[in-house]
């Protein structure tokens, strides 16, 4: 198998090579575990990125023949031979191939590394890593550090060494094996006098000939291919964002800038984030970032595995009781395990079995467990047994609490856990933090509007640690920046990542077109009736919507079997630089344009895919920088976690005055990610207000239910807001419902009659009084009249009804556009105002200030 290989492979593939000839052997001999499967899949993903394509030949490293239809591959091609594949003589023009039709697992084994996990080092990936202590892929470890790190924790981060060794090892190895001593790692040519760059992990060292081809668009800054996603090796940590002369030789100004930028700012090269475990999960630097400058952090935090109890701030090293109450709330880690302390107690609070010394002190307070095994106790200490919503007391009133922890050496909350603290030598007032909890179902635009409020309100936190390092930390990642460096990073990979699948979206359609006009011109072929620019192309088997050349023709089909292979990330947006000229050549071909015409006949390319397809070109360059407007336009961006929060106050403003003794702390979470019956709910206890987001212009889009039925979006929202209204946790609460997306529903309204969701068949407007062409400004909707505006006021009603009804209680209502800050900016200073007056109690006559009256409607029977 080797000896096939051809001796140019790069680096990638010489990596890989030992490690995939035994995953090949395992195929062929019929052993194909998953991790073989992983270790090939990335074998050959390596390889077909090293040599899939050669462009500066202009010829494609597949052969056409081996190109696939794709319904084909997708209907058909669910078992294949592979041995019979590998058996072929012309490697060069089969591992593309093997790669696309070998169905890559997704059962990731802990100790293989995915080529594409590597390459995206955001929080995704880093969850996907999983418990340290199970010696899982996570690697952002600190070699250099290891030693010098003591605690009882070193079992759970010296699983992972093996693997940052054995890569620097391999480095060692290979350059120790090929070519004579100081030769260029890749062409074997020069001596150790000629000049060279190295790879920051592996130290492989390459002549200006060949650093471009090795090293890619260096998406991680100087690294080989195969070492992206790998951490940096730490000697080489002082010259990080440094540049050599000889990659300023080779690349442009802006590119090498853009270089060193990622080099020194992108996650995997930062001081490891992976050696510190909360429930299970190693964190993620911008979790670990969240837990040192919080409010209340774990003092002297090293790393290792812990427990924390996100509900009452409880945390504790893994196995052990609780040492210390940090801030509740906190977005990091898994969730909590029953045995995280590793109790034998049989009680349990907030899912954890408590230990013996805890179950003392509980008795000590007062709390009666005999009989009571489960518990919620919140942040300020009040408890309620399991099931039941009735608070039996707090365990911190009780008189000598404090004196009862110090003997049992247990910890105590800081007094001001929920509401804002006083933080001395910063601010000298007390601070409260109000709680706005946003929610809705995917694709409602709960994400838009949390990343609107983001750019429009983030400023220096107010709650700065006095520690000098996380204070410069702080005002580093935080001053006047909505995204922090390593997100814009993140979001950056993502979108372009996107933006290839709705380039694959249109090759597919494209596809799709060619097919039905070639059928049609069979069928007409003795018929005059050809359309005019079809008989451009009538002399031969060309359509609209054939590619113009073969190369292009390949291209598309590769990158389509990469996409349905699933395998897209371990090309793009690392490869972007070698693929960005044929990309915008695919762009420009004609057969892509007329496609493009027909989009909206494409019904899986989003409405959003338009924005980021018509500048790819930009999107493409290795120095694009996504703006504020990509980041709110760009999908799926969301952490999978579900859960994200930003803390802020409102700025002064003429209309408004400010309370700048209150922040304001918008917490996002999706529908799906409340678990069954909303039963998450029961963590958002202390919130102020629940907003939901409902899309307007879903009242015609269908989504699966958990009984893979087809129900109506809109109807889906209804649901959900009934679960959450009904939920005991927010009895008294005050809802604002969101009703978002209203740019997109003027457009559609025009189209599609609202009735296409049957809550809405009695909307009857009178058409003479309404203007159909809506050229009204869109934040003066309250004033006027257009279809879309006197549509959305009959839904308010609708859904003020249905609330009314379940509730006896009045919803607020705000019709907003996630696309526009100000209308965004509208609507939660309006969630302000409702506190206000909710924790003022003063008799407001909403009537005059609530956008909708909830009063009957002329559209309403
Ligand atoms: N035109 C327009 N697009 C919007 C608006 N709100 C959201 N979008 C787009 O709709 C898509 C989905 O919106 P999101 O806010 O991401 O929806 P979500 O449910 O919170 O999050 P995900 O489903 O996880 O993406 C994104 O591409 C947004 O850019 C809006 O008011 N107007």
């Amino acid at each position: 198998m080797e000896t096939e290989m051809k001796s140019e492979t790069t680096v990638s593939a010489s990596f890989v090579s030992h490690r995939a000839a035994d995953s090949v052997n395992s195929v062929l001999s019929g052993e194909f575990s998953g991790s073989a499967a992983s270790e090939f899949s990335t074998y050959l993903s390596c390889e077909l990125f090293s040599n899939g394509f050669d462009l500066s030949s202009g010829s494609l490293g597949r052969s056409r023949e081996s190109s696939v239809n794709l319904r084909e591959y997708v209907r058909g091609r669910e078992s294949l031979d592979i041995s019979e594949e590998l058996n072929r003589p012309d490697w060069e023009s089969n591992q593309s191939y093997f790669s696309m039709d070998y169905p890559i697992s997704r059962d990731w084994s802990p100790q293989t590394v995915n080529f594409s996990n590597r390459m995206d080092n955001d929080d995704d990936s880093l969850q996907f890593n999983g418990d340290v202590g199970r010696g899982s892929a996570v690697v952002f470890r600190d070699i250099a550090s290891e030693s010098d790190d003591e605690d009882d924790f070193g079992e759970a981060i010296s699983q992972e060494e093996p693997r940052v060794t054995q890569r620097a090892k391999k480095g060692l190895e290979t350059r120790g094996k090929r070519g004579k001593r100081g030769s260029c790692h890749r062409c074997l040519k020069g001596s150790r006098f000629t000049e060279k760059e190295a790879c920051i992990v592996c130290d492989a060292k390459y002549c200006s000939n060949c650093v471009l081809r090795a090293m890619g668009s260096m998406p991680e800054g100087r690294k080989c291919v195969s070492c992206i996603g790998y951490p940096i090796d730490e000697t080489k940590r002082g010259s990080l964002g440094t540049s050599s002369r000889m990659l300023k030789r080779k690349l442009t100004r802006s590119e090498v800038k853009q270089i060193m930028k990622t080099e020194k700012l992108c996650v995997v090269n930062q001081l490891p984030a992976g050696c510190v475990c909360v429930n299970g999960k190693a964190l993620c630097r911008r979790e670990l970032v969240t837990l040192q400058t919080c409010p209340n952090p774990p003092r002297k935090l090293k790393r290792g595995n812990y427990w924390y109890d996100e509900v009452t701030g409880l945390w504790g090293k893994e196995g052990q009781k609780p040492s210390e109450v940090i801030s509740p709330h906190l977005n990091v880690g898994g969730p909590i395990k029953p045995d995280a302390s590793k109790g034998n107690t049989q009680v349990f609070i907030n899912g954890r079995e408590i230990t013996s010394v805890e179950l003392r002190m509980l008795q000590l307070a007062g709390v009666q467990c005999a009989g009571n095994e489960r518990f919620w106790v919140a942040a300020d200490g009040s408890y309620q047994e399991e099931g039941t919503d009735i608070i039996k007391g707090c365990i911190w009133d009780k008189a000598g609490m404090k004196l009862v922890c110090a003997v049992l050496s247990l910890p105590i909350p800081s007094k001001f856990s929920n509401i804002g603290r006083s933080v001395s030598g910063y601010i000298d007032y007390q601070i409260t933090l109000r709680k706005l909890l946003l929610v809705g179902c995917s694709g409602s635009g709960t994400s838009t509007i949390f990343k609107q409020a983001k750019i429009l309100y983030t400023d220096v936190p107010f709650w700065v640690d006095e520690r000098e390092s996380i204070f410069k930390q702080a005002k580093i990642l935080y001053t006047d920046v909505p995204f922090w460096e390593d997100e814009r990073e993140s979001i950056k990979k993502k979108i372009q990542r996107k933006l290839f699948c709705y380039l694959c979206i249109l090759l597919e359609g494209r596809q799709r077109f060619e097919e039905e006009s070639l059928s049609e011109r069979g069928k007409k072929q003795s018929s005059d009736e050809t359309d005019s620019i079809e008989n451009t192309y009538s002399a031969d088997s060309k359509t609209l919507y054939t590619l113009s050349t073969p190369r292009l023709k390949d291209f598309s089909d590769w990158l389509v079997l990469v996409m349905v292979s699933g395998a897209l990330e371990d090309f793009f947006p690392a490869a972007n630089r070698e693929y960005a000229p044929i990309v915008e050549e695919l762009w420009k071909d004609t057969a892509i344009q007329a496609t493009y015409v027909r989009r909206s006949e494409l019904e899986v390319l989003p409405s959003v895919a338009s924005y980021f397809l018509e500048r790819v070109v930009d999107i493409m360059r290795i120095d694009y920088e996504p703006s504020d407007l990509d980041i709110l336009y760009a999908e799926g961006i969301a952490s999978k976690h579900g859960l994200a929060s930003v803390n802020f106050s409102f700025p002064h403003s003429a209309s408004y005055d400010v309370d700048t003794a209150v922040r304001y702390q918008l917490i996002r979470i999706q529908a799906r990610d409340l678990g069954e019956n909303c039963k998450r709910l029961e963590m958002f206890e202390d919130v102020g207000m629940v907003i939901f987001c409902v899309a307007l212009s879903d009242y015609d889009q269908f989504a699966l239910e958990g009984n893979g039925s087809l129900a109506n979006k809109m109807m889906v929202g209804r649901k959900f807001i009934e679960s959450i209204v009904s939920h005991p946790t927010f009895a008294e609460m005050e809802f604002l419902l969101i009703l978002s997306k209203f740019d997109l529903f003027e457009q559609k309204i025009e189209r599609v009659p609202l009735n296409q969701c049957d809550w809405f068949d009695d909307f009857r407007p009178l058409i003479s009084g309404v203007q159909t062409n809506s050229n009204l400004n869109r934040n003066n909707i309250n004033h006027s009249s257009s279809l879309a505006q006197v549509a959305s006021h009959y839904i308010a009603v609708k859904f003020k009804r249905f609330y009314s009804s379940l509730t006896g209680r009045k919803l607020y209502v705000s019709v907003v556009n996630g696309m526009e800050a100000d209308s965004v900016d509208a609507a939660l200073r309006y969630a302000r105002e409702i506190l206000k007056w909710d924790e003022e109690k003063t008799d407001f006559s909403l009537s005059d200030y609530s956008f909708f009256s909830s009063e009957g409607s002329s559209f309403c029977d």
